[in-house]
């Protein structure tokens, strides 16, 4: 792929296993959550989510989503138990969503289409740091959180507040004092299956973590994510969205279920 990947016809998802061949890999993601096929495993205990809202840094726009970034240098926002050994700190979050509200999200379940996923991306502290941790079978755990249309979401404002600040690629604004947990659901039952990063290099170094309720974000406020740009100042304006990789094959992995 000459130019660098993106979403477009010419260097999207279709096209990455031309640079990134591990695009065609035993342990690709996202997946189609067929909810009848996935197992309840009693041994997967409760998900241990620990943020500290000092530990946020700022929001940037890099060209394929939005994210903000956290502190990482202490366990001070952290992910244990679950499906997960070990203390994984929080890296970024960031979304993915379509150009209408019937498509966005990368996880499917049942073959259903969110209009936007969140993905709060935290890394093994076995490792010394997550550019170590990225490459690993068990480097990354990823908390996915489907948004829904529904009424306005206030703990969704400081970020849309933010987007004006951020509008193309290359943008970054400070975003102290965020606490990302406003974010969870109220139900932290999930699925969990071993796949990979859903951008390039897609590597196959993330536990997924997928929850079963979702958050609410309102048709206004999906407009507010459309707002944005995947081109940089003085380039041909090109709207942010569609910036999600469809379901990968299975290829024989068992999803488990932290619920009956
Ligand atoms: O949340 C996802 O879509 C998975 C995902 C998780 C982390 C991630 O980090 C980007 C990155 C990957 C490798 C090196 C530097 C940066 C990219 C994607
Ligand atoms: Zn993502």
């Amino acid at each position: 792929m000459a130019d660098h990947w993106g979403y477009d016809k010419h260097n999207g998802p279709d096209k990455w296993g031309e640079s990134y061949p591990i695009a065609n890999g035993s342990r690709q993601s996202p997946i189609d959550i067929k909810s009848s096929t996935t197992t309840y495993d009693e041994k997967l205990t409760p998900l241990k989510l620990k943020y500290d809202p000092s530990t946020s840094l700022d929001i940037q726009n890099n060209g394929h989503s939005f994210q903000v970034s956290f502190v990482d240098d202490q366990n001070s926002s952290t992910l244990t138990g679950g499906p997960v050994t070990g203390t994984f700190r929080l890296k970024q979050f960031h979304f993915h969503w379509g150009s209408a509200d019937d498509k966005g999200s990368e996880h499917t379940v049942n073959g259903k289409c969110y209009p936007a996923e969140l993905h709060l991306v935290h890394w093994n502290t076995k490792y010394p740091s997550f550019k170590d941790a990225v490459d690993k079978p068990d480097g990354l755990a990823v908390v996915g959180v489907f948004l829904k249309i529904g009424a306005d979401n206030p703990k969704l404002q400081k970020i849309l507040d933010a987007m004006d600040a951020i509008k193309s690629k290359g943008k970054q604004t400070p975003f102290p004092n965020f606490d990302p947990s406003v974010l969870l659901p109220s139900s932290l039952d999930y699925w969990t299956y071993l796949g990979s990063l859903t951008t390039p290099p897609l590597l196959e170094s993330v536990t997924w973590i997928v929850c079963k309720q979702s958050i609410s974000v309102s048709s206004a406020q999906m407009k507010r994510f459309r707002s944005l740009l995947f081109s940089g100042d003085g380039e041909k304006a090109c709207c942010m969205v569609n910036n999600y990789r469809p379901p990968q094959p299975l290829k024989g992995r068992v999803v488990r279920a932290s619920f009956k």
